[in-house]
């Protein structure tokens, strides 16, 4: 694999922007493609993206364009359009080139159409890529204003794992490199959809033992899912999974939890989404969760009644019901079917 230096973000939202800059203050040089053309002038002409990163300037170099093929050239592309939609931007640059280059999926889902990781899909639209995977808790907000985090960035390729996460590293943005491509995807897309339950909890002000209650068991379902596909525990104990868990289930900076607390007001998973404001992907991701344990014999099922009520078939009182009357159980029953 050729040393990663040109790197291309694809996608100017809030994720796509903060990556950017940090790839630039890693030292790499960075194309960033957008759809939007008002992305690509704000940033060519202000350094910004004030749609997406409102009140944040950076001096870090990034080049900004609208021309899919101007990433023709990159030794490493970042994924960061949403989820339900990387089948279509993959399909985009697959009448560009093959790409047979390291591609880092960043958004966290399932797709919806077919139940597959992103990864399946890069795989089945550009098979000459080199599939990867970053994830962990990370704002973009806190990441584009240099706070610190750490992130997992997986590859079954141990030593592009490595280049990877070299090639990411800077002061304030620390990349653990892993193998664990399905267990680094796991815990992205689950913990939206659990962290939209936790909101609900606190919209509808049950207290925060339930938050954490619900946390907890949120963790074991993800954990069930992603030890059936084969995860590692330690990808699922990691950034990726029980540290992006926590932060999105408990901080009213992740719009998933925010989303929840909507639910949890009283309000209707339907207007919220026909209103189209931000991006919570976990009302994208329950169902299809859902679809993926039942297929790997795997009970989910606080994912069941999130995808219940964001379907508009349960209540939120109800799925408390719902959940509190299960059969009462040991703590380390496995959960399969
Ligand atoms: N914002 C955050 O803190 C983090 C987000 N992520 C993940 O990154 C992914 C993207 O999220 P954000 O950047 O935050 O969302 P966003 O809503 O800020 O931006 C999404 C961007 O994708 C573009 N887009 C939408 N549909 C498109 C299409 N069909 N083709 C090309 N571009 C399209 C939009 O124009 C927008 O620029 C999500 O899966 C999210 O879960 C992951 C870690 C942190
Ligand atoms: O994935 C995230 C943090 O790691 C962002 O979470 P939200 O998409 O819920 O804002």
């Amino acid at each position: 694999m050729r040393s990663i230096n040109k790197t291309a973000v694809l996608g100017g939202g809030a994720w796509g922007t903060a990556l950017a800059l940090t790839a630039a203050r890693a030292g790499r040089q960075v194309t960033l493609w957008a759809r939007d053309p008002n992305v690509v002038s704000e940033i060519r002409s202000r350094q910004h993206n004030p749609r997406y990163l409102p009140g944040i300037t950076f001096d870090e170099k990034i080049e900004a364009t609208s021309d899919l093929r101007d990433v023709g050239s990159a030794d490493a592309l970042l994924l960061v359009t949403p989820a339900q939609t990387t089948r279509e931007t993959l399909r985009a640059l697959a009448e560009i080139g093959s790409f047979a280059v390291p591609i880092v999926l960043c958004a966290k889902g399932i797709e919806q159409s077919s139940g597959k990781l992103l990864s399946q899909v890069l795989s089945e639209e550009l098979p000459d890529a080199i599939p990867a995977v970053l994830s962990g808790p990370s704002f973009a907000d806190d990441v584009a204003k240099g706070l610190p985090t750490a992130v997992t960035v997986a590859c079954e390729n141990s030593d592009a794992a490595e280049m990877l996460a070299i090639a990411m590293a800077a002061p304030s943005f620390r990349p653990y490199a892993s193998t664990d491509v399905t267990g680094a995807q796991i815990g992205g897309a689950l913990k939206n959809v659990l962290a939209i339950a936790c909101g609900a909890v606190v919209g509808r002000k049950l207290g925060a033992s339930a938050q954490a209650a619900l946390t907890a068991r949120g963790f074991a379902e993800l954990t069930r899912l992603g030890s059936a596909l084969g995860a590692q525990n330690e990808t699922l104990t990691g950034l990726s999974g029980l540290g992006d868990l926590v932060l999105t289930c408990s901080s009213t900076q992740s719009r998933n939890f925010r989303f929840g607390i909507e639910l949890g007001e009283g309000r209707k998973a339907a207007d919220l989404i026909a209103e189209g404001g931000k991006l919570a992907e976990g009302a994208h991701t329950a169902k299809v969760a859902v679809e993926l344990g039942r297929r790997h014999d795997v009970e989910l099922p606080i994912c069941e009644v999130v995808a219940a009520i964001i379907s508009g078939s349960l209540s939120i009182d109800k799925a408390l019901t719902t959940l509190m009357s299960r059969p009462l159980k040991h703590e380390a029953e496995s959960g399969r079917n």
